[in-house]
C-alpha cells in the first residue's frame, strides 16, 4: 500500500490530466490529505459544498482510480476542518467551534434541543392529566426539592414528552443559566456506547452528571440493557445526590419493566410517580379548539366535537385527525363541516384502524370463549371458571391494546392497576408452562385478530 503522501500525489496527478484547470484547482487543489490507514483515505475540504461534490462525484472517481491501479479497494471521507478525523479514535474537539455549522461535538455533549410546542401554554389540562400538570409545574418551579425523580407513565401520546419538555422550557425562563438536558433512554444507550468506543466515558459522565436537570424519555427502552442501566444507575445517584432534578417517562410502571435492575427500580419510586390517562371528550375537543385556533383553522363546534368522539385514546392520533380533515378539506375545496369530517375520518378507519382492537372487543370475546357473562367477566366472583377468564381478558388487553393499566383497571369494573398487573404476570407466567393455556390464549388472539 502506498503511503498517503504518494497515494496523494498520484490522485493528484491523474485529476490534472482529466479536469480542467479550474476544475481541478477549485475541487483537488483546495484539499488536504489528512490520513491513510485501513484503506481509508481521509482529506479535507474547506467548505460543506466541496464536501457534497466529493461526496457526489469525486470520492467514487478516486475509488475507481485506485482499484484500476493498484488493485484495492479504499474509501474516501471528506471532512470538513472542524470535524474529527474519523481514523482516531481520540480526537479532538473544540467546544468553542459551537457557532460552525457542523457540530462536531460527540451526540452526548450537543445542546438538547427542547420542541418550541411543547410548554405548559400549550398544554390543555383535563382530568387524565391533572396530576401530572401539577407535579411538573412544581418540578420546574422547585426543581430537586419536591418530587425527584418525577415519574410519568401512561399509554401511547398522551402528552409524556410534552410535559416533560414543558418542564425544561419553565425552568430555562426561571434560570437561564440552568443547564438541561432532555434524551430518549435510546439516545442515552447510544451516547454510552459512543462514548466507549471513541474512549470518552469520563467526559460523557461530566456532560450528563453535570446538569440541572435531566429529562429521560421512554425508559422502558432500557430493559435488556445491562450497562447501560448500570451507568445510569451511577448517573442518577451522581445528580440525586447533587439535588439535581431527574424526570423520567415510560408507558409503564418502573416494576412493570422488563429486566430493570432492581435497584433502579426501587430508586424510581423515592419520588413521586403519576400515571398520565386517556383524556375525556371535553379535553379532546379543547385539545382539537387549541390546536385549530394556533393554525388559524376555522372549523364549527360540532365538527371538533365529531372528531374528538372518533378516537379516544392517544392525542397524537387526534391531532392526525385534525390535519387529516384539514388536508381533505383543502384537496376537495370544500369548507370543513361534520360531514366532510365524516368522509375524511372513514377513509381513516379503512387504512387501519379498523383492524384495532378494543378491550371491549376483548371481554366479549373471551366471555364467550368461556361461557361466561360480561358482567361476571367484569365483576368481582373469584370462582377459579371465572378468575381465569378475567385475567386472561386483562392479559390480552394489556398486550394488545395501548391502553394504560388504570384504564384496562377501569374497564374492568373499576379495578386497580395492580390488579391488572397481578393478572398479567400471573397469564405470563403461566403460559410459559401450560400448553393448554397457551392453546386458549392463541385461539382468542386468532378470533381477534381476524
Ligand atoms: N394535554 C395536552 N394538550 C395539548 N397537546 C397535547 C396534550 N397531550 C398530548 N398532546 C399532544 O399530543 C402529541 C403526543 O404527545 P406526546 O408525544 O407528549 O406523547 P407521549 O405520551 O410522550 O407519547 P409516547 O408514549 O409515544 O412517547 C403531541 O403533539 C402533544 O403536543
Amino acid at each position: 500500500m502506498p503511503d498517503l503522501e504518494t497515494l496523494w500525489q498520484y490522485i493528484c496527478d491523474e485529476f490534472k490530466t482529466k479536469l480542467s484547470t479550474i476544475s481541478y484547482n477549485t475541487w483537488l487543489k483546495a484539499v488536504k490529505p489528512i490520513a491513510f490507514s485501513s484503506q481509508t483515505l481521509v482529506i479535507e475540504v474547506p467548505t460543506a459544498l466541496h464536501k457534497d461534490y466529493w461526496k457526489a462525484n469525486l470520492s467514487k472517481q478516486v475509488v475507481t482510480l485506485v482499484a484500476d491501479s493498484i488493485g484495492q479497494t479504499i474509501t474516501v471521507i471528506a471532512k470538513l476542518p472542524e470535524e474529527p478525523n474519523p481514523l482516531s479514535s481520540n480526537f479532538s474537539t473544540n467546544r468553542a467551534q459551537n457557532n460552525t455549522k457542523v457540530d462536531s461535538r460527540p451526540t452526548f455533549m450537543r445542546e438538547t434541543k427542547l420542541n418550541e410546542k411543547y410548554t405548559f401554554d400549550t398544554f390543555v389540562i383535563g382530568k387524565g392529566n391533572q396530576m401530572a400538570h401539577a407535579a411538573a409545574l412544581v418540578v420546574a418551579e422547585e426543581p430537586g426539592a419536591l418530587y425527584n425523580p418525577l415519574f410519568f407513565f401512561g399509554g401511547v401520546g398522551l402528552g409524556k414528552t410534552h410535559l416533560m419538555h414543558a418542564i425544561g422550557h419553565q425552568m430555562l425562563a426561571n434560570n437561564p443559566q440552568a443547564t438541561v438536558k432532555y434524551v430518549t433512554s435510546e439516545a442515552f444507550a447510544n451516547d454510552f456506547i459512543n462514548s466507549i468506543q471513541t474512549k470518552r466515558q469520563e467526559e460523557f459522565r461530566k456532560e450528563y452528571r453535570s446538569v440541572d436537570l435531566l429529562l429521560v424519555d421512554d425508559i422502558q427502552f432500557f430493559a435488556d440493557k445491562e450497562g447501560t442501566q448500570e451507568e445510569f444507575f451511577h448517573t442518577f445517584n451522581a445528580l440525586y445526590d447533587d439535588k439535581k432534578q431527574i424526570v423520567l417517562s415510560s408507558d409503564r410502571l418502573p416494576n412493570e419493566i422488563p429486566k430493570l435492575q432492581k435497584r433502579l427500580v426501587s430508586r424510581f419510586k423515592w419520588g413521586l410517580s403519576v400515571d398520565i390517562t386517556p383524556p375525556d371528550l371535553e379535553t379532546r375537543i379543547a385539545i382539537l379548539r387549541n390546536k385549530a385556533d394556533a393554525d388559524d383553522l376555522a372549523i364549527p363546534d360540532d365538527t371538533l366535537s365529531y372528531i374528538a368522539g372518533q378516537i379516544d385514546s392517544n392525542i397524537r392520533e387526534l391531532e392526525g385527525a385534525l390535519v387529516r380533515v384539514q388536508a381533505y378539506s383543502s384537496m376537495t375545496h370544500l369548507p370543513i363541516s361534520t360531514s366532510l369530517a365524516a368522509d375524511a375520518l372513514k377513509n381513516l378507519k379503512l387504512n387501519g384502524k379498523s383492524n384495532e382492537i378494543s378491550i371491549s372487543v376483548i371481554q366479549d370475546k373471551v366471555a364467550k370463549y368461556y361461557h361466561i357473562s360480561i358482567s361476571d367477566l367484569k365483576g368481582k366472583k373469584r370462582v377459579k371458571n371465572i378468575v381465569i377468564p378475567r385475567q386472561i381478558a386483562m392479559y390480552l388487553a394489556r398486550e394488545l391494546t395501548d391502553a394504560s393499566l388504570p384504564k384496562i383497571g377501569h374497564e374492568f369494573g373499576g379495578k386497580d392497576h395492580t390488579t391488572v398487573i397481578h393478572a398479567h404476570e400471573k397469564i405470563s407466567g403461566a403460559l410459559s408452562t401450560d400448553t393448554e393455556l397457551q392453546r386458549e390464549v392463541n385461539d382468542l388472539k386468532g378470533k381477534l385478530k381476524k
